[in-house]
C-alpha cells in the first residue's frame, strides 16, 4: 500500500477528531436560517456536511452532489472556537493560538466552507512542519553511530527493528546492541526485531555495564566494516540521574573510538501521550544531545496533533513516523501529506 493512502488511512482518529471539529464549527454558524418546520423534510441537517453522501432519503428529495456546503462568516467566535479545537487536538496552545492568527489574517468577514477552513489549517500545518521534515542523514562514515533513546514502550525497539530493515533494504549492512541490559524482555525483543529485519543483534549477560556492550559493539561494527551501529538504551526516567550517567557513559566510550560518534541520537516519542511528549523532548536534551525524533503509535491516538507542536516548539528535526507494529508501518515524514490527513482531507 502507498504511504500516503496508508497514512491517511491509519491516522483516522486525529483526523476525525480535527475533521469533525472544523465539520462542527463552521456547521455552528450563529447565521444560518432556522431550522425547518418538523413536517418538512430537512434539507441539509448533517452535522458533519462533508462529505454529502447521496442515500436513498437524500436521492428522493434531490440532495446529493448539487448541495452546497454550509458556510460561516469568520468572526471572533469562530475563531476561538478554532482555536479550542486545535488545543483539544493537541496542538497546544501557542501553537492553536499562532495558526489561528494566521488563518485569520486578511480573511475575517469572509464566508468559508470547512473544506477551506481544512485547506487553510493543513496548509499552515505543512508549513510548521516543513523545516523539520528531514529523513535520518546518512554519512559516508563507517559505522554511522546511531544511539536511540526514549522512554519504555515509546516505541524504540520497534523502530530500531523498521529502521535496520530498511537500511538492508537499501544495501546497508547494520549491526544493533541492546543496550537495556536491565531488562530481559526488551532484549528478547529487539532480538526478534534483528531477525525480522535480518540483522546481527549483539547482547550482553543480563544488568552488565551497556557502555561496555556498546564498546564491544563499536569493535564489531568496525571490523565487519558495518556501515550503521544502532544502539539502543533503558527509559528508566523514573531515575533520572542514573539514567543520565549510563547515557553519558555510553557516549564517553564510543567516543574513545569514533570521538565524532554518536552521529544521530534520535529520541523515540509516542504520540499517544499528547502533550506529555513535549516535556519527554525536554527532558531527554537534558540527558542526551538529541539530533532527531521518530514519532510512533500515530494511528492509535486521536493525539497526533501533538506533533505540530513539537514541530513549531523544538524545531528538531522528525525522521520517521510510526503508523503500525509490521516492519514496514514506519516512513519519512511528509509534512503536506501529514497535514492533509491530520485534518481530514
Ligand atoms: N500501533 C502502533 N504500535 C506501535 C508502534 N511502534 C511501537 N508500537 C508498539 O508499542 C509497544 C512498545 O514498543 P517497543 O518498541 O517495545 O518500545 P520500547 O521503547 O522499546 O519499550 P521497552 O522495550 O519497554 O523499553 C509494542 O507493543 C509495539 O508493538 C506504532 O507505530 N504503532
Amino acid at each position: 500500500m502507498a504511504f500516503f493512502s496508508k497514512l491517511r488511512e491509519r491516522l483516522t482518529r486525529s483526523s476525525s477528531k480535527i475533521g469533525a471539529g472544523l465539520d462542527d464549527i463552521v456547521g455552528e454558524a450563529p447565521e444560518a436560517p432556522p431550522a425547518p418546520p418538523a413536517e418538512m423534510p430537512a434539507p441539509v441537517a448533517t452535522p458533519h456536511p462533508q462529505p454529502v453522501q447521496p442515500g436513498l432519503v437524500g436521492r428522493l428529495f434531490g440532495r446529493g452532489e448539487k448541495t452546497e456546503e454550509p458556510r460561516r462568516a469568520l468572526d471572533d467566535d469562530m475563531l476561538e472556537e478554532l482555536e479550542d479545537m486545535l488545543v483539544q487536538a493537541d496542538l497546544g496552545v501557542d501553537t492553536a493560538l499562532r495558526v489561528t492568527a494566521n488563518i485569520a489574517e486578511g480573511r475575517m468577514g469572509r464566508r468559508v466552507s470547512s473544506t477551506e477552513l481544512k485547506e487553510l489549517l493543513a496548509a499552515e500545518i505543512a508549513r510548521i512542519m516543513a523545516s523539520v521534515a528531514r529523513p535520518l542523514p546518512l554519512y559516508p562514515k563507517k559505522p554511522q553511530v546511531v544511539l536511540v533513546v526514549g522512554v519504555n514502550g515509546a516505541g524504540k525497539t520497534t523502530t530500531i527493528g523498521k529502521l535496520a530493515s530498511q537500511f538492508r533494504a537499501a544495501g546497508k549492512s547494520v549491526v544493533i546492541a541492546a543496550g537495556d541490559t536491565f531488562r530481559a524482555a526488551a532484549v528478547e525483543q529487539l532480538q526478534v526485531w534483528g531477525q525480522r529485519a535480518g540483522v546481527p543483534v549483539m547482547v550482553a549477560p543480563q544488568g552488565s555495564d551497556p557502555a561496555s556492550l556498546a564498546w564491544d559493539a563499536m569493535v564489531r561494527a568496525e571490523a565487519e566494516g558495518a556501515d550503521l551501529l544502532m544502539i539502543d538504551t533503558a527509559g528508566r526516567l523514573q531515575n533520572r540521574q542514573d539514567l543520565m550517567e549510563e547515557l553519558a557513559k555510553i557516549v564517553r566510550v564510543i567516543r574513545k573510538r569514533d570521538p565524532e560518534a554518536p552521529h544521530n541520537t534520535l529520541l523515540v516519542l509516542d504520540a499517544t501521550t499528547g502533550q506529555n511528549a513535549l516535556n519527554q523532548v525536554e527532558t531527554f536534551r537534558k540527558l542526551a544531545d538529541v539530533s532527531g525524533l521518530v514519532m510512533t503509535k500515530l494511528d492509535g491516538t486521536a493525539r497526533g496533533g501533538v506533533l505540530v507542536a513539537l514541530a513549531d516548539k523544538f524545531g528538531l528535526p522528525i525522521h520517521a513516523i510510526g503508523v503500525g507494529e509490521q516492519i514496514d508501518d514506519l516512513d519519512a515524514f511528509e509534512p503536506e501529506d501529514f497535514a492533509r490527513a491530520l485534518v481530514g482531507l
